[in-house]
């Protein structure tokens, strides 16, 4: 079986152009705008949601039909209209070098969305390749669970100390020992990582 490959995207300044403004295209855009991406929305109706992010000038809403012209500059399209042919021409018509993903066509799309949650720089997220988007959703419901608040400044707290490790720590035996330890449920549930960190590699040096 020929496999996805997953991949995190620096979306930040990117044109962004969702075909769509239903509750598909919502889900999208509004993912979409915490990246940073210059989001572009052609339809001529939306949610109430997206009008809301329009008027907010987080979205640039163009209250139109789709047209060939759209998709210049576009880095990645989304496709989300409830017109299965008018989906496929607008995939037809991208450039080759354009990622397009087809609502109603998973087969057809150069990519597709996981479920997906985020604690700081934990990232995690679900794909079923598209055998069930509900499961999907469900794993992730679960792992939000399992993965809670307290992963955010632990996150912090290890992307910290292992710059500082990684700079102070010549020694390869010691670093490996350090960042091992830091990786554990001691640190995870502990009140002073600090503290907790000194006393470790004073033990250890
Ligand atoms: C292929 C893919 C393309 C893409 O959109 O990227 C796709 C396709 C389709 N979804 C459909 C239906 C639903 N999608 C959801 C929900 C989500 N769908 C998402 C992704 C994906 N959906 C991609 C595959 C991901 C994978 O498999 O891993 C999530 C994970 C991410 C996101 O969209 O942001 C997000 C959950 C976010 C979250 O909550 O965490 C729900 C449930 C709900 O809304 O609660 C339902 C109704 C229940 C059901 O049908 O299961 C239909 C049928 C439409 C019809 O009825 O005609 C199609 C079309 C088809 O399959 O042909
Ligand atoms: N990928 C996913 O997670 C899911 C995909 N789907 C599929 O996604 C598609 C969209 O679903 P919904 O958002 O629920 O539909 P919807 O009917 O709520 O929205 C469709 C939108 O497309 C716009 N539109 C129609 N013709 C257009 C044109 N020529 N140019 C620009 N915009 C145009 C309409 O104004 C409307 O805003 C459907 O094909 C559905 O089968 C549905 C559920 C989940």
């Amino acid at each position: 079986m020929i496999t996805n490959y997953p991949i995190m995207l620096r979306l930040e300044g990117k044109k962004v152009v969702v075909v769509g403004g239903g509750k598909v295209a919502e889900r999208k855009v509004t993912g979409l705008l915490e990246t940073g991406a210059r989001v572009m929305m052609i339809s001529p109706e939306a949610t109430d949601e997206l009008k809301r992010l329009a008027d907010e000038g987080k979205l640039d809403w163009q209250q139109r039909l789709f047209s060939q012209d759209d998709l210049k500059d576009a880095f990645l399209i989304f496709v989300a209209t409830n017109d299965t042919t008018l989906n496929q021409q607008i995939k037809d018509s991208a450039g080759c070098h354009q990622l397009v993903t087809i609502a109603d066509d998973p087969d057809g799309s150069d990519f597709h969305l996981p479920s997906y949650f985020q604690r700081g720089r934990l990232s995690i997220a679900v794909a079923t390749g598209g055998a069930s988007p509900m499961l999907a959703r469900k794993i992730r419901e679960q792992l939000e669970q399992q993965f809670d608040e307290t992963y955010e400044e632990y996150l912090d707290f290890l992307f910290l100390k292992r710059q500082w490790i990684l700079q102070e720590v010549a020694d390869a035996t010691l670093k490996r020992k350090l960042l091992t330890a830091i990786v554990s449920p001691e640190f995870l549930n502990s009140n002073n990582r600090e503290v907790d960190f000194q006393q470790l590699y004073e033990k250890m040096i």
